[in-house]
């Protein structure tokens, strides 16, 4: 036996050596191109000096090429080369691009009588591709199509593929090797010897590995059916299901990397993730920068897309569920569609000035009503202007049937301005004597123009306008809904008295410009005001010229200019209103009025969109479902199943299972694709002590896997648990269970699933997502609520 180990060490070693080499070659390699990309940037910036017009387009040209492979060649990939396939005869004898037969299948005569064949071709994958001084592949960059077998292949349809090998290494030292054999059927032959095969396949490999709290890429241990995803053509719509831990983040990420490297010009446009926390965004942001890919993607949290509307901060908090159903509606638009023009009218507490009639009035004496009072000064019911000396009023009928008039029809309200304008001069002229004293056309034309041009630039009309049609922003407008009597107008007939109550109530946390804490449904209503509302044309202030500017892409390409390139893409990602692409995970989270959110920035875009109904902690699904809808269009669809789940053990599976079947009767939950032998926990409240009996189980598990722990609780108890667990360490994290949504843990606790589920209508839905994010250990903590038998197992988890 230790003979026979001792070989299989030996042959391993060897096998290291041999991709050893190879890494080598392929180092010295990356060492002769990053000596001739700085030979590139020196006589660049020679070049630079001569000056003339021909010269500095040419500097420019080679310092953009040489950017690209000083800042490629430069990145420090931890496993830059990560995979090998040894491949039959193809069908027929052509190359692609990168130097590889294009081939799938192989020739007929591959395989010999005696089911022996001989390698043909060897390729190596990894994160870019390198060829060596006669352009033969030295590395093939994975989203290359030559790459595709290396995760295509099977043993049920091999193609050319006899062997996968996936490559451990780190910098420039190969640590390990791990083979699949595709074709276990043949003898293969390489360079006449046989084809040795080492340990038992990758995949489990990475499954095993610890959690950081940073998602790691999956680029060398992609399934078949997840590549079928990653590189399926951008056209359109492409639309992924699969239940939890199927991998839909991981394609997700890889696939906006493939994206750009299959067509990098057309996705300039930049590439957007939606995301639906920023607790997601911080787990997931790292795994495009280790794919090479960084400046033209912006993941967002759902609760800080609209930056114009949150701040780049974004919203952090959550409404109560019954808030959140009416402002996800998409009811709520038509709330939104009568504030925002309802808003113009400050009802506010200056009807108290010294107005002779009781009345607000501007003109005259009595103008003097902004500021006066507190709270917004109220709108002007009286404009009074003096025309060739003589008073010209509109009164309060008038002024409102101006604004009626100025409203008809859906054009934002703030662009309206000019045309409310327009009319109240129209009005005032109409009452003036200017009006009918020239018959003759160019005359009276002359005289309308000198008395508008009077009339508006006084500060008595300019100050009315301004108080009559003020730029309405849309906290302002968000604010003004916190009046419950206003409100009420608004939404009549749309809404019930108690929502409308709960609604304004909700709002109250912000001043009257709309400061304060925003939830992360507030930021969604936000956006959809500012569309309502409209920002007026600014001219913007002129940027200094820069030669460089003009080929896209270079800033990012070089490190050495000031701006990293993570606040590049920040700032992009701010400047930014419209994508190219848009990639939406847990897509089934979106409320009606996300939707329209995220749909506004992917107007001209392809997308994809990635979730699990049976996740969904939208009360509504089929409203949500509505709303993607309106939110594609009548854009064509592919449609894709992820259906293998690879973070939970198969023993964590059975019991999330349970759930499901409550919360979704007759969803299948995904096949797990291993089993650790460890069955869940099931521990009661001791002595009614909550926090204790969690903080034990937590410390428990910590000394049992070497990754992190996740402690999921209600949302209520959301503060609580971070007490309870603060001196445990960055190891542990609490987390509300609407946090816990598409993140993963070494091992979790889930704190008592009755409470979570009671949360709201989805609670059965959010405690299936809670129970399904440990990768190896999960304990049930119940408490009284929870009726937990006499092995701790609650009642909603018993068969
Ligand atoms: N092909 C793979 N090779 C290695 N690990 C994988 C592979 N596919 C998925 N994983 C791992 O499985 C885990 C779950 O993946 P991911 O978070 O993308 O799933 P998900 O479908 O988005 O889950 P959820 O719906 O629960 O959020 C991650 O740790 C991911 O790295």
């Amino acid at each position: 036996m230790a003979a026979q180990d001792a070989a299989v060490d030996s042959l391993r070693d060897r096998e290291i050596g041999v991709e050893q080499e190879h890494l080598d070659r392929v180092y010295h390699r990356l060492e002769e191109k990053i000596h001739e990309a700085e030979f590139l940037m020196d006589d660049a910036v020679k070049r630079g000096q001569v000056g003339t017009p021909g010269a500095l387009a040419e500097r420019d040209a080679q310092v953009f090429r040489a950017g690209i492979h000083l800042n490629r060649l430069n990145s420090e990939f931890e496993d830059f080369l990560f995979g090998r396939i040894d491949l039959l005869l193809g069908k027929d004898g052509e190359r692609g691009p990168d130097g590889a037969y294009t081939s799938v299948e192989p020739a007929d005569d591959a395989v010999r009588g005696d089911s022996s064949a001989d390698i043909a071709e060897t390729l190596h994958i990894g994160r870019i591709g390198v060829l060596d001084s006669d352009y033969a592949p030295l590395v093939i960059d994975w989203r290359a199509p030559a790459a595709a077998p290396f995760y295509r292949s099977t043993p049920k349809d091999p193609g050319r593929v006899v062997r996968r090998r996936v490559i451990r290494s780190k910098g420039r030292r190969v640590l390990g090797v791990e083979d699949d054999l595709m074709r276990p059927e043949l003898t293969a032959y390489l360079g006449g010897d046989k084809l040795p095969v080492i340990g038992d396949g990758a995949l489990m490999a990475a499954l095993g590995q610890a959690r950081s709290h940073t998602m790691r890429d999956i680029v060398s241990s992609i399934q078949a059916e997840q590549d079928l995803v990653i590189r399926a053509p951008a056209a359109s719509v492409t639309e992924v299901s699969g239940g939890p831990g199927t991998g839909k983040t991981a394609v997700a990420l890889h696939r906006a990397a493939y994206l750009l490297y299959q067509d990098r010009r057309r996705y300039a446009g930049g590439i957007l993730v939606v995301s639906p926390t920023p607790l997601l965004v911080a787990y997931t942001e790292g795994v495009l920068p280790s794919l090479g890919e960084e400046g033209q993607v912006a993941i967002r949290a759902v609760g800080s897309l609209s930056d114009e509307a949150a701040g780049v901060e974004g919203a952090t908090t959550y409404d109560e569920p019954a808030v959140a159903r009416i402002k996800g509606s998409s009811r709520m638009l038509q709330v939104l569609r009568k504030a925002s023009r309802g808003a113009l009218e400050q009802p506010g507490t200056a009807r108290r000035t010294a107005d002779p009639d009781g009345q607000l009035s501007f003109g005259d004496e009595a103008d003097e009503t902004a500021g006066s009072g507190e709270g917004a000064p109220a709108t002007p019911t009286r404009l009074r202007v003096v025309a060739f000396g003589a008073r010209v009023e509109l009164n309060a009928d008038e002024l409102h049937r101006i604004r009626q008039s100025v409203l008809g029809g859906t054009a934002p309200v703030n662009l309206l301005r000019p045309r409310a304008r327009r009319m109240l001069l129209d009005a005032l002229w109409n009452k003036s004597s200017g009006r009918g004293r020239y018959t003759d056309p160019e005359l009276a034309a002359e005289l309308r123009s000198s008395f508008d041009e009077d009339v508006s630039t006084e500060t008595v009309f300019l100050d009315f306008l301004n108080a009559w049609w003020p730029e309405l922003t849309p906290r302002g407008v968000l604010a003004a809904m916190a009046d419950e009597k206003r409100l009420g107008r608004w939404a009549r007939r749309v809404l019930n008295q108690g929502e409308v109550r709960r609604l304004a109530r909700s709002l109250k946390r912000l001043d009257r410009e709309g400061n304060g804490p925003l939830s992360v449904h507030d930021v969604a209503v936000l956006d959809e005001l500012q569309t309502l509302l409209g920002t007026p044309h600014r001219p913007k202030k002129k940027r200094e010229f820069d030669p460089l500017d003009q080929l896209t892409g270079l800033e990012e390409l070089m490190p050495q200019r000031e701006e990293t390139q993570r606040e590049r893409a920040e700032r992009l990602a701010a400047e930014r209103t419209e994508y190219a692409h848009v990639i939406v995970d847990e897509a089934q989270d979106l409320t009606p009025m996300q939707w329209r959110m995220v749909g506004r920035r992917g107007r001209h875009a392809t997308w994809t969109i990635v979730g699990d109904p049976a996740q969904s902690s939208w009360s509504d699904p089929d409203e949500a479902a509505r709303a993607r809808d309106e939110a594609l269009g009548s854009r064509p669809r592919r449609r894709f199943t992820l259906t293998v789940n690879y973070r939970n053990p198969a023993e964590i599976a059975e019991l999330a299972a349970k759930v499901l079947t409550l919360a979704m009767p007759g969803m299948e939950s995904p096949s797990a694709v291993r089993s650790t032998g460890v069955k869940p926990r099931f521990e009661t409240v001791r002595d009614g002590d909550l926090a204790a009996s969690v903080r034990e189980e937590a410390r428990r598990l910590l000394a049992e896997v070497d990754g992190t722990v996740g402690v999921v609780v209600a949302m209520n108890r959301r503060a609580q648990a971070r007490e309870w667990l603060a001196e445990l360490g960055e190891r542990v994290v609490a987390l509300g269970s609407l946090e816990a949504k598409g993140l993963e843990y070494d091992a979790t606790v889930v704190v008592s699933p009755a409470e979570i589920a009671d949360e709201s209508p989805a609670g059965l839905r959010v405690l299936y997502v809670a129970l399904t994010r440990a990768t190896q250990q999960l304990t049930v903590v119940s408490g009284e609520r929870d009726l937990p038998d006499e092995g701790g197992v609650p009642d909603l988890l018993r068969d």
